[in-house]
Formats: structure tokens, sequence, C-alpha cells
């Protein structure tokens, strides 16, 4: 995302403290599963959960070379997007195989971070729930290992800035690529200051994705579009992230802005809640689509995993049989 330097100032702990890039914009709130539902046996509920699709063990492909493949296909990736470890990183992990049986062909994994200030209400209590558990990096990790070679789809890992840094880029970037992460967003760092992470994702095989907005000046769009790696995330309207009732009328001219700038792929995301919307945006000439919010709120709303799980399911699928 890109955000001018001027709204970052080095705090006490040395850390990039980032003022919201956002204030000065009016802020708007903003497997084919199959249950055991007849029982649900012991205290883990993931336990009765019967996936149709068996371990891939294969490595998942890059996120670049997916949407090659989509393209060659005349499809549009359908990207979601969850916090880890919410509501705990059991249900996460399961969520992660759902999605991906749903025919998810990217999924977006959030850190938790305790300050996401370009995230709405939905995100942000969603990491409050998942740090509340103890979720961390080290835990995400582990549970990567586990379920990434199970997954036939990429995973982008979402984080905030400031994780990066405490871990040291070269740390954080090939503990992440170890756990077969193959591409990583990082939507508060300043076009600026991502010369030292482009280099380390591309020595661990990760790509690093890049953001332009609706007010990101053309010659600023064209220095990312050029930088970004996989695809190019095109935030589709001002604020935070949150479902929106409209789509930004501005879309189509921003995607065709966009893709006279570059060949890579470019997919939409912010505000997209109802399946109508991503239709309309993949007519719209988007190579994908993003839904973080929307299914954000099902997961972690519900009044348990295992229901949190089955309606993960349902909206997966409305989503996905709405693109082409
Ligand atoms: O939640 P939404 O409005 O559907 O937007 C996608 C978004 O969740 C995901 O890509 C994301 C989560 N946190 C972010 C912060 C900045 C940019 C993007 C994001």
């Amino acid at each position: 995302m890109a955000i001018s330097p001027s709204s970052l100032k080095l705090t006490t702990s040395g850390f990039l403290h980032l003022q919201n890039p956002f204030h000065h914009l009016p802020s708007t709130s903003q497997t084919t599963l199959t249950f055991s539902t007849k029982k649900i046996l012991g205290p883990n509920p993931m336990a009765a959960l019967t996936l149709t699709r068996a371990p891939t063990n294969i490595p998942t492909t890059g996120i670049s070379q997916t949407f090659t493949k989509l393209k060659s296909q005349g499809q549009v990736a359908f990207i979601p997007y969850i916090t880890a470890g919410d509501p705990d990183l059991s249900t996460t992990a399961a969520a992660l195989k759902v999605l991906d049986s749903c025919g998810s062909d990217i999924i977006e994994l959030g850190l938790p971070y305790s300050d996401p200030l370009l995230d709405g209400p939905v995100i942000r209590d969603s990491a409050t729930r998942s740090l509340a558990r103890g979720t961390n990096f080290n835990k995400i990790i582990s549970m990567l290992k586990e379920v990434v070679p199970q997954l036939s789809c990429p995973i982008v890992l979402f984080t905030y800035c400031n994780p990066v840094i405490k871990h040291g880029i070269e740390d954080f970037m090939f503990t992440i690529s170890q756990a077969g992460v193959r591409g990583l967003v990082v939507p508060d760092i300043p076009f600026e200051n991502t010369q030292g992470l482009r280099n380390e994702a591309a020595k661990n095989n990760v790509e690093l994705v890049l953001l332009t907005t609706p007010t990101t000046p053309t010659g600023r769009m064209k220095d990312i579009v050029q930088a970004s790696e996989g695809f190019v995330y095109l935030v589709s309207s001002v604020g935070v992230t949150g479902a929106r009732a409209r789509l930004n009328e501005q879309v189509p001219s921003l995607l065709r802005e966009v893709k006279e700038a570059t060949s890579k792929a470019v997919a939409v995301g912010f505000g997209l809640s109802k399946p109508e919307h991503v239709k309309q945006v993949a007519e719209w000439g988007a190579d994908g689509v993003i839904v973080g919010s929307a299914i954000v709120k099902v997961l972690g709303e519900a009044k348990s995993p295992f229901e949190g799980l089955r309606q993960l399911e349902t909206l997966a699928k409305s989503f996905k049989s709405a693109l082409p």
C-alpha cells in the first residue's frame, strides 16, 4: 500500500510506527467437506470432520504460476483471507483445508497484530480474539508445516511490518519459506522501504505482493506494479477493510489504468462481501478477487468452531461459483 514516508515515525521501541495512512480518508466500516453432523465426538469437533479431498502432498505452485494457469483456463482467482488463530489454530488448520477443497485458488493468511491500523472492526476483533488465545508466529509456522503439504493452493502470508522487523527480515522470510508459504503481503510498509524485503523474498522463493490504492498517484502506481511479485493487489476503495454494501464505481477505471501499466495479474480486494460483488469485479477484468472480512466474520463469530466451518464452506462455495 503506497503510504507516504511522512506518515511514518520511529517509536521509542525503534520500530516503524505508522499513523493511520487512511486518516485523511472517510473511514468506512465498515473441499467438499462432509460434516458428520450426526455425532460430534469428543472435545475436538474437528475430529468429526471428514475431508473428501485426499492430502495432495504435492508442493503448491507459486503465486504467479497460479495466475498463469488460471489465465490459460479463462478463470479468475478466488482468494479468501482468514486470520490465523481465530477462533483457534486447529480451526484455522481445518479452515485452510475447507477453503482449499471449496476451490480457493490462493489463500491469504493473516498474522494477528495488536495494532491493525488498516483493518476495520471485523478483522480488528478477529486479531484481538486470536491474540487473546495466545496465537503467535511460531505456533502459526508449526501449524503451516503440518497443513501446507495437504493443500493444493498456495498460501500468501499477510502481516503488518512490525512483526517482520521484530523477527529480522532474513529470519522471517527464511522461516515462512520453510513452512511452504509462497507469497507475502505487508500493506503498511512504504514502497521506498520494500527493497530489503524484496531481496530476501527473492532469495527464499517467496513473492512479495505490493498494493496500489485509488489515491496512489499514477507514477507511483507504475513503480509499485513494476516491483510487485505474484500479482498486484488493487485496493478497491478508500478507508479500512470491511464489507461494503456497494462496490466503488471507480474500480473499472482503476483496473484499466493498472492493467495498462503491467501484464502481471491484478487482484481486487476491500469491501467485496457478496457473490454478486466478485462476479461484477471479475466482469470488470480483475484476474483475482480477495474476500476477507465477510469470511472472517462467519468463521470467527460463529457460535462454535464447527458451525463456523460449516458456514465457511457454504460462503466460500457461493463466491467460487460466482466466478468464471
Ligand atoms: O476485509 P475486506 O474488506 O474483504 O478486504 C480484504 C482484506 O481483508 C485483506 O486482503 C486484508 C486484511 N487486512 C488488510 C489490510 C490492508 C490491506 C488488505 C487487507
